[in-house]
C-alpha cells in the first residue's frame, strides 16, 4: 500500500483564489480591501523567507500589505508602541509579529499587546481561550490549515484517535484543541512522554510538530493512518525535510503530507482567511 499524497500547495492555491474573489467582491461593493501589517525584527534568513511569502500572498489576493522591518536592536517599548498604533489604524485588520523575536524581547508581552480582533495569528490568550471553549473566532493558522487538509481526505474526524507530537503554543497545543473540537479522541505527546512509539502506533490521525528531521520512523505508523508532517528542517544540503521519515511512512499511511508543499502553504492560506474574517466581522 502506498499513501495518497495530500497536496497542500494545490489546496492552498484554491483558498487563495477564494479569498481573492471575495476581496474583489468587496471592492466592487465600494468596500475597502483588508489590510495586514507584518512586522519582522532582525534579519534571520528563514524568517525573511517566510515573511516575504506572507507579504507576496497578501498582494496577490488584493490586500493592503504593510511591511515593518525593524533592526535587531529594537527595544520592546518601540515594538509595543508600533503595535499600539496599528491597533487603532483603520486600514489594518491584522497584525502579525514574526516569531521568534530576539531574546531581549518578551514575546508573551508582545502577543498580548495585539488587540484580539487583529490577532490574525490566533496566538492571543483570548483567541486560544475561545478555541479551548469551543467558540473559536480567530484560530491559529497552522492547526487551522491542517484541519482543512484533513477535511480534504474525505475522512470523518468523529471518533478518530488523533495523536499530536509536540505541544508548543503555536502548533501542538492549539492543534490538540482543534482536534478535540472536531470530535477526535486526542493524545498530546511532548518531551516527557514515555513510549512515544506506542502512542504514535495508536494514531488514526498523526500530527508531528517537533522540529527534528526524520524524528518519526515510518515503521511506527499505524497502517492506513492520516499523517500530517508540520516539521520544516533544512538539511546541510539546503533541502527541506519534515519530522517524519517520509518514504517509509508513505508505505504504511493512508494519506500523508509532503515537506515542502504540505502544511507550510496552508499556514499562509489560513492567515489570509483570518485577515479577511477580521476585516468582515470586526472592522466592516
Ligand atoms: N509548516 C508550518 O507552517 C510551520 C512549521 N513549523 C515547524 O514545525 C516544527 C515545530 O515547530 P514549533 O512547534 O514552533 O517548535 P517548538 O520547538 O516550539 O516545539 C517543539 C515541541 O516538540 C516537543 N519535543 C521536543 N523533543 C521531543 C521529543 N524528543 N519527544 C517528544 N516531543 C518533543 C517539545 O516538547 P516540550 O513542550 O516538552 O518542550 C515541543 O512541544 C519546526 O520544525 C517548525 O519549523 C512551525 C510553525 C509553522
Ligand atoms: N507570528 C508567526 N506566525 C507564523 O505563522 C509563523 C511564525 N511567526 N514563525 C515561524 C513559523 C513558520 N511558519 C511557516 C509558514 C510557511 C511556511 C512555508 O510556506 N513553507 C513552504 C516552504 C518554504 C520554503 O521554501 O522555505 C512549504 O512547506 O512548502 C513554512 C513555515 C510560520 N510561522
Ligand atoms: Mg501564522
Amino acid at each position: 500500500m502506498t499513501a495518497q499524497r495530500i497536496d497542500g500547495k494545490a489546496i492552498a492555491a484554491q483558498i487563495r483564489e477564494q479569498v481573492r474573489l471575495q476581496v474583489e467582491q468587496r471592492k466592487l461593493q465600494g468596500l475597502r480591501a483588508p489590510g495586514l501589517a507584518v512586522i519582522l525584527v532582525g534579519q534571520d534568513p528563514a524568517s525573511q523567507v517566510y515573511v516575504g511569502n506572507k507579504r507576496r500572498a497578501c498582494e496577490q489576493v488584493g490586500f493592503v500589505s504593510r511591511s515593518y522591518d525593524l533592526p535587531v536592536s529594537t527595544q520592546a517599548s518601540e515594538l509595543l508602541e508600533l503595535i499600539d498604533q496599528l491597533n487603532v489604524d483603520a486600514e489594518i485588520d491584522g497584525i502579525l509579529v514574526q516569531l521568534p523575536l530576539p531574546d531581549h524581547i518578551d514575546s508573551t508581552q508582545v502577543i498580548e499587546r495585539i488587540h484580539p480582533d487583529k490577532d490574525v495569528d490566533g496566538f492571543h490568550p483570548y483567541n486560544i481561550g475561545r478555541l479551548a471553549q469551543r467558540i473559536p473566532v480567530l484560530r491559529p493558522c497552522t492547526p487551522m490549515g491542517i484541519m482543512t487538509l484533513v477535511e480534504s481526505t474525505g475522512r470523518k474526524t468523529h471518533g478518530l484517535h488523533a495523536v499530536v507530537v509536540g505541544a508548543s503554543n503555536i502548533v501542538g497545543r492549539p492543534m490538540s484543541l482543534e482536534l478535540l473540537l472536531a470530535g477526535c479522541t486526542t493524545t498530546t505527546c511532548h518531551r516527557f512522554t514515555e513510549d512515544l512509539a506506542y502512542h504514535v502506533g495508536q494514531a488514526d490521525l498523526l500530527i508531528v510538530a517537533v522540529g527534528k528531521p526524520g524524528f518519526i520512523p515510518g515503521e511506527w505508523i499505524k497502517p492506513g493512518a492520516i499523517v500530517i508532517d508540520v516539521g520544516i528542517n533544512r538539511l546541510p544540503s539546503g533541502k527541506l525535510t519534515g519530522d517524519v521519515a517520509f518514504e517509509a511512512a508513505a508505505e504504511r499511511a493512508g494519506h500523508i503530507t509532503p515537506v515542502p508543499g504540505g502544511v507550510g502553504p496552508m499556514t499562509i492560506a489560513s492567515l489570509l482567511q483570518n485577515t479577511l474574517y477580521a476585516c468582515e466581522q470586526y472592522h466592516g
